[in-house]
């Protein structure tokens, strides 16, 4: 896929640098993200992923500049910004007492007026919202009570009905079992790649941002360490060095596969072949 050439300009950040008492949290990044793709931010713990997220949709009084399809986010009117740019954050929302519908619906508040009517059309939205992402049937459920990975989806279906054009999530899958992991991060990319939708996420599994991004970031210490495709950014001497832990990185059929060894594992045990075992039982 083509990546800025003739790409609409999506999200530009420009020597973005944020401190607080003198430590400085993000140190002059700088990055490109033509929109209708999917960027994940990586790094380790305190690295700055949050913290970058929260400047990249202007809740941060940070230097720098970032710009939203070639607006500045400074000059963007409030209302307008949260029409354009849904912040999805790790699941402490406080929407735990309201129904999934209720939840989805929230995503209305931007484009209402201030009478706060909702049209039919409105409601028709959020019913689309709902079937998009696979949850009509549990409409009326307490949100409380569904899965951690219907969670994230509602909250997703939330920014579907704001028509949010960009959509910035903290670690979306984080507590997801594998299957939701996957299927919120099908979820995201196919939304991305057919609809237009641009999308910001930070994630901890490397595997998972190099089959679901289409551009990596690497954060450490507040730097932008590496920013480009899964095999510009995931180098085994610049992830050792991050990390902190020795790794192999190798490609198949074209997606990176990143396993970290420590010393009590070895890299030649993670080097050995690998078995494969089909469904059936047989070990090629
Ligand atoms: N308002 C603040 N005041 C003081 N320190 C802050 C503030 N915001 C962030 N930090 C510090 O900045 C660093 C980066 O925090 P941030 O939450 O962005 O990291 P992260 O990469 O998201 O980490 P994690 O993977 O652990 O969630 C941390 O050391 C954090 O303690």
């Amino acid at each position: 896929m083509s990546l800025l050439s003739g790409s609409e300009p999506g999200l530009n950040a420009e020597g973005v640098s944020f401190s607080v008492d003198g430590r400085a949290i993000l140190q002059a990044v700088s990055l490109q993200l033509p929109a209708g793709q999917v960027l994940g931010l990586l790094g380790p713990n305190g690295a700055g992923k949050t913290t970058l997220l929260r400047a990249l949709t202007g809740q941060l009084p940070c230097e720098g500049r970032v710009a939203w399809m070639g607006r500045p986010l400074a000059t963007m009117p409030l209302a307008e910004r949260a029409r354009q740019i849904a912040i999805v954050n790790q699941l402490n929302d406080p929407v735990l007492a309201l129904s999934l519908r209720q939840v989805v619906q929230m995503g209305l508040l931007p484009h209402l007026s201030l009478l706060g009517r909702r049209s039919p059309d409105d409601l028709q939205r959020v019913e689309q919202a709902l079937a998009r992402v696979g949850l009509s049937d549990r409409a009326d459920q307490r949100f409380v009570s569904l899965s951690g990975g219907e969670q994230q989806r509602a909250l997703i279906a939330r920014a579907l009905v704001q028509q949010a054009r960009l959509i910035v999530l903290d670690e979306p899958v984080n507590h997801l079992d594998v299957y939701y992991q996957h299927d919120v991060l099908t979820l995201l990319r196919t939304l991305a790649h057919e609809t237009g939708l641009t999308v910001v996420m930070s994630l901890h599994d490397l595997n998972l941002a190099s089959m679901y991004c289409d551009r990596l970031a690497l954060l450490h210490e507040g730097h932008l360490r590496a920013f480009g495709s899964a095999r510009e950014v995931l180098v085994p001497e610049l992830l050792q060095r991050v990390f902190r832990l020795p790794c192999v990185v190798r490609a198949y059929d074209g997606l990176m596969r990143v396993d970290f060894c420590p010393s009590s594992v070895g890299v030649s045990q993670i080097l050995i072949q690998p078995s494969v075992i089909s469904a059936d039982g047989q070990v090629k």
